[in-house]
């Protein structure tokens, strides 16, 4: 059995590529970092190093990599052979991996069982996003493409922080993780995929990984950044912030109670359970990583624009949520291109402009006046006029 694998970084090495490799997959990393790639295949083996309570080592072996940018053509070659794709590229970046799994499926022999691919990215829906963009891609082809592979929406939750210089291969992990993955698209042929939880509604998963875990650590960031605190660990011992991060976790499950029906006592133990994770001392991962890409973080679906808006058109509370917000629009790294657009456009444009493009919210949604306040102070801070 073969995978392979787009996006040889963080998560790709230190959990989807641990995962597979545990399934018995012999492995093929896709990227596009040439020393990256060299790296890996200068290696025949590397570890896995989960730091914290109950951690432990675990080796990967069985793996090459190939260089998409150099070699597409080996790539789709892998592709037409293989028994599942998947990806951890970002999602921004699934429409540069859609035209090589699109030319594989062509290459493919049609009597083969359908590829089976999933995109493990921080997305509502990112496997179906793929799927798109491939079928845009095909355009007249795609009809004698579908039958060949089957698309299956996955959240993958695991915290892999950047790489210190010099680590190597090697990945250091959290011990947690979880990957819940849609079963009906595969019928009686799922993969085989040690620890991984098949689910015939991915919906409730995804939302309360993304809006829970994905909403916390992003404001533990944000509220820290702001503060001057470097590390998570650290943004979370500081009391204020700490209580912050949970009046907008309470208020994310506040709306997954009511819109998929958990349990709220469940739910409490699930952001106990997310915010021990975050206080893992020995995790080195900073307030820059977790905050990085602010413009996606703020974006219409995403962990915080997404639960608050739907929670404001139920009456629920927001303040919480929109209180992170303000945070997000503070977060200055120069190092983050979408940092760097968002601090310009708030010198630029006027409040209501940045809160419409940032958010796409309609300017009569219940959330937007709240945003637009928030958006409002941050450029009286920056001492623009709004
Ligand atoms: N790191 C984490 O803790 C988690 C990350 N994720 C998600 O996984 C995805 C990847 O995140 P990380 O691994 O942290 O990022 P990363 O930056 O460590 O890895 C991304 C990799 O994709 C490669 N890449 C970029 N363009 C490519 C292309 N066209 N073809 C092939 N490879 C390409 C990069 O060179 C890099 O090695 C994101 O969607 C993220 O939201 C999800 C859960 C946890
Ligand atoms: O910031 P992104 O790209 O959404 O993805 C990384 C996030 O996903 C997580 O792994 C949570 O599963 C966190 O480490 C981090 O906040």
């Amino acid at each position: 059995m073969k995978a392979v694998h787009f996006g040889a970084g963080n998560i790709g090495r230190g959990f989807v590529g641990l995962l597979l490799h545990q399934g018995g997959y012999e492995l093929v990393f896709s990227d596009v970092a040439a020393p990256l790639v060299d790296a890996i295949n200068t290696v025949d083996r590397y570890t896995v190093h989960e730091v914290g309570e109950g951690g432990r080592d675990t080796v990967v072996t069985g793996f090459r990599a190939l260089n998409s940018a150099e070699h597409p053509d080996a790539v789709i070659e892998e592709i037409a052979g293989a028994n599942v794709v998947t990806t951890a590229v970002g999602p921004t970046v699934l429409k540069f991996v859609a035209p090589l799994i699109m030319s594989g499926l062509a290459l493919r022999d049609p009597s083969s069982p359908p590829l089976q691919i999933m995109a493990c990215e921080n997305a509502i829906n990112a496997t179906d996003l793929l799927r798109d963009e491939i079928k845009a891609q095909a355009g007249e082809a795609w009809d004698a493409l579908a039958g060949r592979a089957v698309f299956a929406n996955t959240a993958v939750d695991r915290i892999v922080p950047a790489q210190p210089e010099g680590a190597g291969v090697d990945v250091t992990v959290e011990p947690f993780f979880e990957w819940a993955i849609e079963r009906p698209p595969f019928g009686d042929d799922p993969p085989t995929i040690p620890g991984a939880h098949f689910v015939d509604d991915l919906a409730p998963y995804i939302e309360r990984k993304l809006f829970t875990v994905n909403t916390g650590h992003a404001t533990t960031a944000y509220f820290g950044a702001q503060a001057g605190i470097d590390t998570i660990a650290a943004a979370l011992s500081d009391p204020a912030i700490a209580a912050r991060v949970s009046a907008a976790l309470e208020e994310t499950s506040a709306l997954l109670a009511v819109k998929h029906d958990l349990d709220p006592t469940s739910l409490a133990d699930y952001r106990a359970t997310i915010l021990r994770r975050f206080r893992n001392a020995a995790l080195p991962d900073t307030v820059w990583r977790v905050g990085r890409q602010p413009l996606r973080k703020l974006s219409r679906h995403e962990r915080f624009v997404g639960p608050a808006a739907e929670a404001a058109e139920r009456g629920l509370a927001v303040d919480a949520l929109v209180a992170a917000m303000g945070a997000a629009l503070a977060f200055d790294d120069t190092e983050d291109a979408q940092s760097v657009d968002l601090q310009r456009m708030l010198r630029e444009q006027d409040a209501a402009s940045v809160t419409a493009a940032v958010t796409g919210l309609e300017p009569q949604h219940p959330l937007f006046a709240k945003v637009e306040a928030v958006v409002a102070a941050r450029q009286a801070e920056l001492g623009v006029a709004g």
